[in-house]
């Protein structure tokens, strides 16, 4: 191995309390929400075709013009206890708000920028309210911010000569100062979301991110933070030059999910996913293909299945309301995490082989594995193989609780008989295991 100051400094996962509850919850809801959504894709009777949150690195799109919108910002339907309900009602666990995107903008009144909500017709603190009606609710926060600030006269991609360098040292201490100040004004919160960390400016400072983690820390023990954050003295992300991964969570899948157990190394691990191909902050027009309720639950699912937490992103408006197909899907979502949220939250990955019918979670600890059935098989019959050494005492369909009996067809594997092979929405079947010996027929009898 190289030896390495800045690469990551914890073998293995974290294992505090603060870990242990955020990789618990598995479900959460990621919030872009700031000035983009009063353009939200479009201006001068263009559609911007990138994703709504960066419209103001598109062509069509004067600087100028974009940096004046916060006169404009004023979200008079804002309600945060409805969108703190909407995400509870939804079985989110966890919500991560931008602070601050690339753009700049901050959605509280900091002490550190004239380009805050303080500046807007607004004028007062978006996210204490929200903070404080989703810690209500039940509902962890953490917080997105970008390093990346397109609007600081002190950001600099690259550093290329002592001007630069200069800049980058008050913009480096304006960063500190910032994060200093989100965690003092809003105690409650669990963790950063850190983006906009692939500049060469921030990459060639491992030192920096380092130290900046480690400062953060010291002020906020238990402080959840993502792979996103940190460079080595190499400028390696996410995972250091020996490979391992730095920060507490394997932050890179956005958009995207593992395919295998393989792909997780056995970090723990975040996805976060739009409901359109590639949209985070309000569109007005989205294109292409608008995920679904089942699509969403089998992402979710799939997550829990490998271990790790499935966040979902929504876009609100610029008047604080959030677009019908959002609320849909919400709703939709919830109506089936009431009934079987048993089966995601404290899931982990359950060490069964894969089945094509879907996939299979371990109750965090416990020797209760639930099936989520997305692929009925023609038969209505799903094939169980256990893993080694384990016994079958039990089978139920979480709806209602009724017993299945399974029929053992040989050495491990057994058919799970379906009453109905019509499902509308993922089904979910209880196993109950014991650590014991594959006898061949003695476990159909208990199982009966
Ligand atoms: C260079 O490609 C990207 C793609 C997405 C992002 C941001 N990360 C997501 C979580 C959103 O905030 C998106 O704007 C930044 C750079």
């Amino acid at each position: 191995t190289i030896a390495l100051k800045h690469g990551a400094h914890r073998m293995g996962n974290r294992t505090d309390a603060d870990m242990v509850r955020w990789r618990s919850l598995r479900f959460g809801q990621f919030i872009h929400w700031g000035l983009y959504a009063i353009p939200a894709g479009e201006w001068n009777g263009k559609t911007y075709n990138g994703a709504a949150e960066w419209i103001r690195s598109w062509k069509e799109m004067p600087h100028k013009a974009y940096d004046q919108l916060y006169r404009q910002f004023n979200p008079v339907n804002f309600n945060p206890q409805q969108w703190a309900a909407q995400a509870k009602a939804m079985g989110a666990k966890y919500m991560i708000i931008t602070t601050k995107h690339h753009d700049g903008f901050c959605l509280w009144p900091s002490k550190y920028s004239k380009y805050t909500i303080a500046a807007s017709p607004w004028k007062k603190d978006l996210l204490g309210p929200m903070i404080d009606a989703y810690n209500k609710a039940g509902i962890d926060v953490h917080l997105y911010f970008s390093i990346i600030d397109w609007n600081h006269p002190d950001y600099r991609a690259s550093l290329k000569n002592a001007a630069d360098s200069a800049a980058g040292k008050r913009f480096q201490v304006f960063v500190k100062n910032q994060l200093a100040e989100l965690l003092q004004r809003y105690p409650t919160i669990k963790g950063f979301w850190f983006d906009g960390t692939w500049d060469d400016s921030w990459k060639n400072d491992g030192a920096f991110s380092d130290e900046l983690e480690q400062y953060l820390q010291a002020l906020h023990p238990g402080l959840v933070m993502g792979s996103r954050l940190r460079a080595d003295e190499k400028g390696a992300r996410h995972f250091d030059s020996n490979g391992r991964l730095m920060g507490d969570y394997e932050q890179g899948w956005e958009r995207k999910l593992p395919a295998t157990i393989a792909d997780v190394h056995g970090n723990d691990w975040e996805a976060v996913m739009t409901v359109p191909e590639n949209q985070w902050g309000y569109h007005a027009k989205w294109m292409g293909h608008v995920k679904t309720v089942n699509e969403i639950l089998e992402m979710l699912v799939k997550s829990v299945s490998l271990n790790g937490n499935f966040v979902l992103n929504f876009g609100p408006k610029a008047d604080g309301t959030y677009r019908a197909e959002e609320q849909q899907l919400a709703a939709g979502i919830g109506e089936w995490m009431k009934v079987n949220g048993a089966a995601v939250y404290d899931g982990t990955y359950a060490g069964f082989e894969k089945q094509d019918w879907g996939y299979y979670i371990r109750k965090s600890g416990t020797d209760s594995v639930y099936m989520v059935v997305f692929n009925m098989p023609v038969s209505g019959s799903l094939r169980v193989k256990l893993p080694a050494r384990t016994e079958l005492t039990g089978v139920s369909m979480m709806q209602g609780n009724v017993a299945l009996a399974p029929e053992w067809i040989g050495r491990n594997e057994y058919f799970i008989h379906l009453p109905n092979k019509q499902q509308e929405s993922p089904m979910v079947i209880l196993l109950k295991t014991v650590k014991g010996e594959n006898k061949d027929k003695g476990n159909v009898e208990k199982a009966r």
